[in-house]
C-alpha cells in the first residue's frame, strides 16, 4: 500500500528545503518518538502501528504529480524539487514489537538517518503510531473489562474517516478485540467479520415477527436478531424465541439476540432467563449502545449475562478521560556527534538526550518489575542506581533477582525491513501475555498503579551536563 509523501505538515517540507540549502541534509541525526502520559489516565499503553509505519517508510517516494503540485505552490526552489525526485527513507528504525506494553517517556520508535529523511517522516509516523497505539490501548481496556465475553468492533460509522476505520479495526485486534463489522478491514487484515442487523430491517417489514422470520430464512445458521425495536422483553424476546423454535424444527439454531438500549444488565439477565427457559441455552446475548470499559464493568457488577459486546463509537474514537488522542511527540536527541536536549523550565518536559536502549526488568516468573531507559552503549547491572525521569531527586536501585531484557530491536535498516511481518494473532497474543505480567493494579481504570520507569545514571548525568552547558551559553 502506498501512502502519499504529502501526508505531512508543510513545515516538514520547508525544513527539508532549508536543510538542503544549508548543506545540513546529510548530517546524521537521531529522533525519538515517545509520549508523556498514558492515555485514558490509565496504567499503560499498547504499542501499535509499527507495520503500517514501516510500509510508509519503505515506499516513501514523491511521484511526478506530487512534485508538480509542490512546484505550483511557488514556495520551493527548483533545486529542492529536483532533490525530491530521488528522496527516499534509507535510515534505521528501532522499536518494540507491536502489542508490547509501554509507558510514558519511553522511546518507542527511534529514527536514525540523515537529518533530511529523519526529520521529514515526523508527521506521518506520529499520525500512524499515535492513533493505532491509542486504539490498541482502548481495545485492551475494553477486552480486559469484558473478561471471558468477546468484543466485536462496530465503530466504522463513527471512525475518523474511512482509513481511520481500517486502522481502528487493526489496532483493536492487537489490543484484544476479536472481530470487526468493517468488511474492508476484514479483507485488508484478515480479521474475522461479524454482524447482526439494524432497526431499519425490522421497520421495513409490517411487523417484528415477519422481519425476524425473513432474516432467519436467509441466514438460518448465522442469525443474531435485534430485539429492542418495539419492546425488548414483551415483544422482541418473545418473537426471537418463536423464530428460534421454528429454526430448530428445520434443523438450525438461532445464534443469538442483540440488546441495543435500556439497562443492559437487567435486560441481559431477563433475556438469558427467557432463552434458557425456552431451551435455547446456547443462544448468545450481544449488547451494544455506547458501551465502553466502564459500562461493561457496571453490567458485570450487576450480574449481567452478556456473551458478546458490540463496541463502536467509544472504541473507534478513543473516547474517554485522557483519551481522544495520544500526545506522542518526535524529538531530536542527537545530531552529528552531539547529544541534544530540549529544555523548558519544566523538567518533566525536558527531553532525554542521545541514542538509547529500553530495558525491562522481569522477575523469575516473568512479572514486569520496572523499565529502565539507558544510553545505547551503557552497561546496566543489577543493583545500579536509577532515577525518576521527571523528578531526579527520586531514585531507586535495580532490584536483585531480576532479568533485564531489551524491549526494542532494529525493525528497519537502510530503509528495508529486517524481518517479515508478524500476523495480527501473534501481536494480539503478545499483548495478552504482557498485560498478564503487569502488576495487577496497572490494569485498573480508576487511579491505576504507576509502573516504575526509570532513567539510568548515564542519561541522568548527561541531561544534567547538557542543562548546565545550556545555562552557561
Ligand atoms: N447496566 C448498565 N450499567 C451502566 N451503564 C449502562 C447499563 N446499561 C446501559 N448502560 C449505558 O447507559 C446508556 C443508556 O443510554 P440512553 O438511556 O441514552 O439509551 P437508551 O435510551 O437506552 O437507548 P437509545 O437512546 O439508544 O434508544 C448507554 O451508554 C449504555 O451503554
Ligand atoms: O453505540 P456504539 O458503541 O457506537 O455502537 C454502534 C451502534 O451503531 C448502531 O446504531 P446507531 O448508533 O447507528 O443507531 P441507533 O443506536 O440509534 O440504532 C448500533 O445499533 C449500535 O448502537
Ligand atoms: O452488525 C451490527 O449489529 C452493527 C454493525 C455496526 C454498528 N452497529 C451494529
Amino acid at each position: 500500500m502506498r501512502f502519499s509523501p504529502l501526508i505531512t505538515d508543510l513545515y516538514e517540507l520547508t525544513m527539508l528545503a532549508g536543510y538542503l540549502e544549508e548543506g545540513m541534509h546529510e548530517t546524521p541525526a537521531v529522533f525519538d518518538l515517545f509520549y508523556r502520559q498514558n492515555p485514558f489516565k490509565g496504567g499503560y499503553a499498547v504499542f501499535a502501528g509499527l507495520d503500517t509505519a514501516l510500509t510508509y517508510l519503505e515506499n516513501l517516494a514523491f511521484d511526478k504529480e506530487e512534485i508538480a503540485y509542490l512546484k505550483g505552490l511557488n514556495l520551493f526552489r527548483p533545486r529542492f524539487l529536483e532533490f525530491l525526485r530521488d528522496f527516499r527513507f534509507r535510515g534505521r528504525i528501532t522499536a518494540p514489537a507491536e502489542g508490547t506494553v509501554v509507558f510514558g517517556n519511553e522511546p518507542l520508535l527511534t529514527v536514525e538517518g540523515n537529518l533530511a529523511e529523519a526529520q521529514f517522516v515526523e508527521t506521518a509516523l506520529l499520525n500512524i503510531i499515535n492513533f493505532q497505539t491509542l486504539i490498541a490501548t482502548k481495545a485492551a481496556r475494553i477486552a480486559h473489562a469484558a473478561g471471558n465475553a468477546k468484543v466485536i468492533e462496530f465503530g466504522l460509522r463513527r471512525a475518523q474517516g474511512p482509513d481511520g476505520g481500517s486502522s481502528v479495526a487493526r489496532a483493536a485486534y492487537i489490543g484484544g478485540v476479536r472481530s470487526t463489522s468493517n468488511v474492508m478491514a476484514g479483507m485488508q487484515y484478515d480479521i474475522p467479520v461479524k454482524g447482526t442487523h439494524a432497526h431499519s430491517w425490522i421497520m421495513a417489514f409490517p411487523d417484528e415477527l415477519t422481519a425476524f422470520r425473513a432474516y432467519a430464512d436467509v441466514f438460518p445458521d448465522s442469525s443474531i436478531l435485534l430485539v429492542d425495536t418495539y419492546d425488548t422483553l414483551k415483544s422482541g424476546m418473545v418473537n426471537a424465541i418463536t423464530v428460534a423454535g421454528e429454526l430448530r424444527a428445520k434443523g438450525h439454531e438461532l445464534v443469538g439476540v442483540r440488546l441495543d438500549s435500556g439497562d443492559l444488565a437487567y435486560l441481559s439477565r431477563q433475556a438469558r432467563r427467557m432463552l434458557d427457559e425456552a431451551g435455547f441455552t446456547e443462544a448468545k446475548i450481544v449488547a451494544s449502545n455506547e458501551v465502553d470499559e466502564y459500562v461493561i464493568e457496571s453490567i458485570l457488577s450487576e450480574g449481567g449475562k452478556v456473551d458478546i459486546y458490540g463496541v463502536g463509537t467509544k472504541l473507534a474514537t478513543g473516547m474517554g478521560d485522557g483519551g481522544g488522542a495520544l500526545g506522542g511527540v518526535y524529538k531530536l536527541v542527537r545530531i552529528g556527534a552531539e547529544p541534544k536536549l530540549k529544555v523548558t523550565s519544566d523538567i518533566a518536559k525536558a527531553t532525554l538526550p542521545d541514542r538509547k536502549k529500553l530495558l525491562r526488568a522481569l522477575s523469575e516468573d516473568g512479572s514486569c518489575i520496572m523499565d529502565i531507559i539507558a544510553l545505547a552503549d551503557e552497561k546496566i547491572e543489577i543493583g545500579r542506581k536509577v532515577y525518576n525521569p521527571v523528578n531526579p531527586l527520586q531514585f531507586t536501585h535495580i532490584p536483585t533477582g531480576v532479568r533485564l531484557t531489551e524491549l526494542r530491536t532494529v525493525a528497519m535498516e537502510e530503509g528495508k525491513r529486517t524481518g517479515s511481518s508478524s500476523t495480527l494473532d501473534q501481536l494480539a497474543d503478545r499483548c495478552r501475555q504482557q498485560l498478564a505480567c503487569l502488576p495487577q493494579g496497572c490494569l485498573r481504570f480508576i487511579n491505576p498503579h504507576t509502573y516504575k520507569v526509570s532513567i539510568s545514571s548515564g542519561i541522568h548525568d548527561l541531561r544534567l551536563r547538557l542543562m548546565e552547558e545550556l545555562q552557561q551559553a
